[in-house]
Order: C-alpha cells, then structure tokens, then sequence
C-alpha cells in the first residue's frame, strides 16, 4: 500500500477556519451531502423542516461541511438552504452551482446568512461527460470552471470546485484545471469518483500522481466524493485519504445516486478503528452516529439493510453459541469496536438457534431468573426447540419457558371450553366464553373496546379477578396461511406480582384467550396459596 502522509498539526487561518496544507495535516473533514446527493436517492424527498432536523443533527455528529442542496433545483431546495444557512450554526454550510453566474448567484441568496457560507460549483472534466454531455472543448471546459471559481470568490472565501467525472478524466489534463481553479481561489478541490468505476489502488495513485503535479496544490484542501457502483465508494475514499486527501464527501447511511455515496459512518469508524493503521482523525463525535442514522433513515424513508456496517441492526449481534461465550468471556474476541462508540447501547447478544448455554443463562439472569443447573439445561432444551421454530426469541419467550419449567407444577383450575365474539364496526365487541373448572362449565358475557379485550373481561369476571394486563404479544410460529399464531401474556395482580401466560392456535383469538387463562390459572393459584 502507499506511503503514509507526513504528519503535523492543523493550522488555523486568520478567520478562525482550520484550511490546511493537505498532506500535512492528521485531520480529515467531513464533508456531508446527505442533504444534497443524499436526497437525489430515487424516492428521496425531503421537506424544510425535515432539513433542518438532519442539518442539526449533522452539526451535533461533528461534520465540518453541510452540504444542504442544491439552490437553483428548486424553491423548496433554496428554502432548505437558506433556512439551515440561518438556523444551524457551529459547521459550513455549502450550497452546489453548476459552473455558471446564474446558479451560483442563486447559490449565494441562499447561504449568505450562514456563518461559515461555501460555494461549491462543478464542472465535468471527463472527455466522454465533456464531448456528449457538456458538448464542450476541454479549454472551453477549464475557462468555464475558472470564471465560476472566480465569480463565487467574489462572495466568499470558502469556495470549493469539483472536476465531475473526475476518476475518469485525462491526468494532464486535470491537473491542469485543478492547478487553475487553486489560482483562481478554490479553497478545496474535489476529485469525484462519479460513477464509482474507480479501483482502491489505481484511485489513491491517481490522487497521488496529481497532487504531486499541481505545484500549487498546497493552498487548497484536496477531497474525494465517490459513488458506491461497485461496493467501493469507502475503500476508494480511505485509499484516498492514505494518498494524501484530507476532505471525504459522503452521506448518512450511504445514501445517494443510484447505488449512493460512501457511508461517512463507515468511513469514520475505519479511520477511527485503524488509526494505528492510517493515523488521521476526524472531529466527528461518534456517540451520535446511531441518532443520525436512525433520523436519516426515518426521514427520508430508506431502510438501513441488518447487515449494513455499524449502523445496520445486526452491525453488533453475535447470535452463534461460540461467538456469544467469546464475547461473553471478552469482548474484543468478536467485536472490533465498542457499540457505545457508535451510541448504540441495546444488549448484542441475540438469542437464536445458534445460540450455547452460556449467553443463555446470561439472558435469564438479566432478566432475573437464577435457574439451577438441572433447571437451566431443561430450559435450554425447551429454548431449543422453540428456536427452531420461531425466527424471533423474546424476553416473553424466555420468560414463559422458564415460568412453565419453574412453575409446572401450578393445577389448572380453569380450561378453555369455547368463545364466541359479536363484533362490528357500529357495535361494541362483546364476549361470551365458557370455562370447565372441576368439570363444571362457568360462562359469563362482557363488553370490551376490542374482541380480545372483551374475552379477555368475561374471564376475569368468572375467574372473580381483578388483574392488570403489563403485555400482549403475537408472533406468528410457522409461515403461509396457516401459521399459528403464539401469544405471550404477562397479567399482574393487586400486589404487583407478574404471571405470564402463553397460548398457541391457527386463530390468534383462541391464541389470545388460551395464553390468558394460562396466565390466570398460575395468578388464581398463587392467591389460593396466599389464603391456606
Ligand atoms: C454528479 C451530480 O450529482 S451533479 C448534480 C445533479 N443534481 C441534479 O441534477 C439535481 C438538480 N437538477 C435540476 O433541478 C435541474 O437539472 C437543473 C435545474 C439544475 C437544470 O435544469 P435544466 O435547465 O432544465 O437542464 P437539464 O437538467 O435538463 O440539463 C442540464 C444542463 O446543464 C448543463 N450542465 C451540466 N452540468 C453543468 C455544469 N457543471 N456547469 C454548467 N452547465 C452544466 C448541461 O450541459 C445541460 O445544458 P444544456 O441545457 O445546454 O444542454
Ligand atoms: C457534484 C459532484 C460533487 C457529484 O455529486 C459527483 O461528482 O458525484
Ligand atoms: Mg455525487
């Protein structure tokens, strides 16, 4: 692999920026386009105030630049970046221009109110993007993206030029333009990875070769933005960034055009993790990387995939036994980084078919149960089993197979007989069930704000309790049309104490009221205890 940058401190400019020579300095920018490339994803549309929200967040992760849209799109796209140009402070806020006085005049409307306001104009510098779709010569393409840097410097500093297409372009030629642009005041130039057809090695020695062949390239920051075509949009960026980069341009979760940019919490996570290895920081505050995932994802629609690295559902799962007790005995045998990190604080152990006696008894134990070894292996057994036929182990479960393994003992006072439920959308459901208790059959009616309620009111009413229900849940155990349906129940009685209750039926009210009658049975004989 490349050489690693020379190592120095960042330097502040008069204006309180930090603008850095790029090769010398440890830290990395993060230049967010969630709002602008983010949102060109197909289906993406996000409202004023839903920018505003991810702007905010943005600023509270750590990224340095915001890119909030693009101003002459739209007049929503304007709005949004006027109004998080006034509203989100402590961060860049940047706003795209092609490379013409018209965009970048509508670019500057809407930053002018920002604190730290960035023009980022671009102009394709590829042959085949400057012959079919720019239909422009190469020194007509390098006179444009001069006139365009030199038109929003008259505006503000903070002027960014990106040569589209760039992974793609003819190296002389590039750097030619690049070394004009700098002239011309670019504070940063970007080398996009526009189709993402790049390669890690040929894209970091391509970087490389141009900046050594810009004499002038030490006045600007020099960026990547690459795009995910091939899976290779964070392996180019870091490439890049090992060549001498020091500004990454991604979004939230990956999102973008078509198959999207790179994933700023990968690439920060890596250059966090492997800073043995690559040796730069980033000023992002990782604990808020979940948040800002979670928030993008809601927001915009686009579900993060389970297996999406550190923010994805399982990102920090161990559902195997061996893995789980590796994890269990030390941490690091399984996880290369602490979920905290990330702001994600749910337990990571996911109890499964997989999944050994260890992490097991540590499940029971969070949830309190201390089980014998005798009862523990039992338990296990019955976990198994269930396992196999249910995708999903809850607390619920584990809670009803160890209720049913400690408690099996309890008599059945009461047994299911039947149920019958009217019900309509101009009536209140009412319930009329039967129960056999020592053979002889008790039945009762109550209204109820739903089926299951109402069933759930006759039991109580010929059982003489009065009972709280803590939870109702309904998985479906098998698949198809035919699945049966497994409720869990967990009732209370008058002193707080919880019984759980579980039945199991093709029809999810018979489910609802085995599971319930389950539960009364253990609460009914408790009381019968109390009073002996
Ligand atoms: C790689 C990227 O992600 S670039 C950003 C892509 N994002 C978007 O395009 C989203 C927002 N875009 C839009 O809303 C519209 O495309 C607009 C408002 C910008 C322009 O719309 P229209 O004026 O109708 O033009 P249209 O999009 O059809 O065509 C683009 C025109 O811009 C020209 N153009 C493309 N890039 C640039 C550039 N960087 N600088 C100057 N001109 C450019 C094209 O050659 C074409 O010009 P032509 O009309 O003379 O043939
Ligand atoms: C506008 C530029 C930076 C872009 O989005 C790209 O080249 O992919
Ligand atoms: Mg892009």
């Amino acid at each position: 692999m490349s050489q690693q940058p020379t190592i120095i401190d960042d330097v502040q400019e008069s204006d309180g920026s930090a603008r850095v020579s790029s090769t010398n300095s440890r830290r990395v920018y993060i230049f967010d386009t969630t709002l602008r490339d983010g949102e060109q994803s197909p289906g993406v549309s996000l409202n004023l105030s839903e920018k505003i929200q991810i702007a905010r967040q943005l600023a509270l992760l750590g990224v340095d630049i915001i890119e909030a849209g693009f101003p002459i799109a739209s007049t929503g796209d304007f709005e949004a970046v006027r109004g998080i140009a006034r509203e989100v402070r402590g961060v860049a806020v940047a706003g795209l221009a092609r490379a013409n006085f018209k965009d970048i005049d509508r670019a500057w409307e809407a930053l002018k109110e920002a604190e730290q306001p960035r023009i980022h104009t671009f102009l394709a510098t590829s042959p085949i993007h400057m012959r079919y779709k720019l239909q422009m010569e190469p020194d007509k393409v390098l006179e444009m993206a001069v006139e365009a840097v030199k038109y929003a410097k008259k505006f503000t500093s903070d002027v960014e030029f990106s040569a589209e297409d760039g992974s793609r372009s003819d190296l002389d030629f590039l750097s030619r333009v690049v070394e004009a642009v700098i002239k011309a005041g670019a504070t940063t130039v970007n080398i996009p990875d526009t189709v993402g057809y790049a390669m890690p090695q040929e894209y970091g020695n391509f970087i490389r070769s141009l900046m050594e062949r810009v004499p002038n390239i030490d006045q600007a920051v020099v960026s990547v933005h690459c795009h995910n075509d091939l899976g290779l949009a964070v392996a180019n960026s870091l490439a890049a960034v090992q060549n001498g980069v020091r500004q990454v341009e991604g979004a939230i979760n990956g999102i973008g055009e078509r198959a999207g940019n790179a994933a700023i919490e990968e690439i920060v996570m890596a250059l966090r993790t492997r800073k043995d290895f690559i040796g730069l920081n980033t000023n992002i505050n990782t604990e808020e990387i979940y948040r800002t995932s979670k928030l993008v994802s809601k927001l915009t629609g686009m579900i993060v995939q389970a297996n999406k690295a550190i923010v994805g559902k399982n990102a920090f799962a161990h559902e195997s036994g061996i893995h789980q007790d590796g994890v269990l005995k030390e941490r690091s045998t399984y996880e290369i980084m602490n979920p905290a990190m990330i702001g994600i604080n749910q337990d990571n152990l996911v109890l499964g078919k997989h999944s050994g006696r260890h992490a097991f008894r540590k499940r029971l134990g969070d949830l309190g149960y201390e089980l014998s070894e005798a009862e523990l292996n039992k338990a296990f057994v019955r976990f198994k089993d269930l396992a196999d036929k249910k995708k999903n182990i809850t607390d619920r479960d584990l809670e009803a197979i160890v209720e049913e393994e400690t408690r099996s003992h309890v008599p059945v006072k009461y047994i299911m007989e039947y149920f019958n439920i009217t019900s309509g959308s101009t009536i209140k459901p009412m319930a009329m069930v039967g129960l056999l208790s020592n053979d002889l059959l008790l039945q009762d009616t109550a209204f109820g704000d739903g089926p299951v309620d109402a069933i759930y009111k006759a039991i109580d009413k010929i059982a003489g309790i009065n009972c709280t229900l803590l939870h109702y849940s309904l998985d479906a155990i098998t698949g198809g049309r035919d699945a049966q349906g497994d409720v869990t129940v967990k009732i209370s009685n008058e002193k707080g104490k919880s019984f759980i209750g579980r039945g199991v039926s093709t029809d999810i009210l018979e489910a609802s009221a085995k599971a319930y009658v389950d539960a009364v049975n253990k609460l009914v004989y408790e009381a019968d205890r109390r009073e002996e």
